[in-house]
C-alpha cells in the first residue's frame, strides 16, 4: 500500500512498525491503567514528562505561525490552551500528591531521553516546516490517544493515574488527535519529495523516542 491509498500518516505509522504496537502497549501504560505502577516510577516520570512541555509549547507555538489558515491556527492554539490549563494543573496535583519536591517541579535533573525529546521538538519548531512540526506532534498525541483509550476502562482509583488516562481519550483530545492526522496528510499532499523525507524521519523518531521514554520507567 502506498501513501496515496493509506495517507501519509497511516504509512508512518505502518512503517513505525513493532516500534508503534510497543509505544501503545507498553508495560508502562498497563501499569498505570492497573494501578500497579510504583509511585516513585510515576512520580519520575512526571517530572520528566513535564520537563519539556514547555517545549511542546512553544513548538506549538512555531505551528501555529506557519500554519495555512486561521482554522488551523484555532485548532493548535486550542490544544495549547487545554497543555497550560487542564494538563497544567494536572501536573501540579499529582505532584503535591506525589510529593515532589520543589526543585524537581521546576528544574529537574533531565535523563538522556528527555534531552533527546526535548531536542527533537525544538529542532522541530525552529527548523522544520509547518508539515514538519506535525508529523512530530502527530506520533506523540497518536500514541498517548491509543494507549490510554485502551487503559480506560480500568480506571483506577487513584486520580494521578486515573486522570493521566482521561486527559487523553476525552472527546475534544480524539477530535484533535484526528484532525492532526488528516492535516499531516494535506501538509505531505503539498510537500516535496525532499520534506515528505523529512516528515517521515520525524515521524519515525519520535515514535522510537517514546518508546525509550517509557522504558525509562517501566522496563520492558
Ligand atoms: C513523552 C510524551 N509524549 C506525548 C505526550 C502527550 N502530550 C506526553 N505527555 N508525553
Amino acid at each position: 500500500m502506498n501513501d496515496a491509498e493509506a495517507g501519509f500518516a497511516e504509512t508512518c505509522r505502518q512503517k513505525a512498525g513493532d516500534d508503534w504496537d510497543v509505544a501503545c502497549g507498553h508495560p508502562f501504560t498497563v501499569a498505570l491503567g492497573d494501578s500497579t505502577l510504583p509511585t516513585a516510577a510515576m512520580a519520575d516520570y512526571l517530572v520528566q514528562d513535564y520537563a519539556f512541555v514547555g517545549t511542546l509549547v512553544s513548538m506549538v507555538g512555531f505551528a501555529v505561525g506557519k500554519a495555512p489558515n486561521i482554522g488551523a491556527q484555532a485548532r493548535l492554539s486550542a490544544f495549547l490552551a487545554a497543555v497550560t490549563s487542564d494538563e497544567n494543573t494536572y501536573f501540579q496535583r499529582s505532584f503535591d500528591a506525589l510529593q515532589v519536591p520543589a526543585a524537581d517541579r521546576s528544574r529537574p535533573a533531565l535523563r538522556e531521553v528527555t534531552k533527546q525529546l526535548i531536542a527533537a521538538m525544538e529542532e522541530a519548531g525552529r527548523q522544520g516546516s509547518y508539515g514538519e512540526i506535525l508529523a512530530t506532534l502527530l506520533p506523540a498525541e497518536w500514541i498517548y490517544l491509543t494507549w490510554a483509550e485502551a487503559q480506560a476502562a480500568k480506571a483506577p482509583e487513584a486520580f494521578y493515574f486515573r486522570e493521566w488516562i482521561d486527559l487523553h481519550v476525552n472527546g475534544n483530545f480524539r477530535a484533535f488527535v484526528l484532525w492532526l492526522k488528516a492535516e499531516t496528510d494535506e501538509a505531505a499532499k503539498t510537500a516535496s519529495a525532499d520534506e515528505r523525507q523529512a516528515m517521515a524521519a520525524r515521524f519515525a523518531r519520535m515514535v522510537q523516542l517514546e518508546v525509550d521514554f517509557f522504558d525509562m520507567f517501566q522496563p520492558r
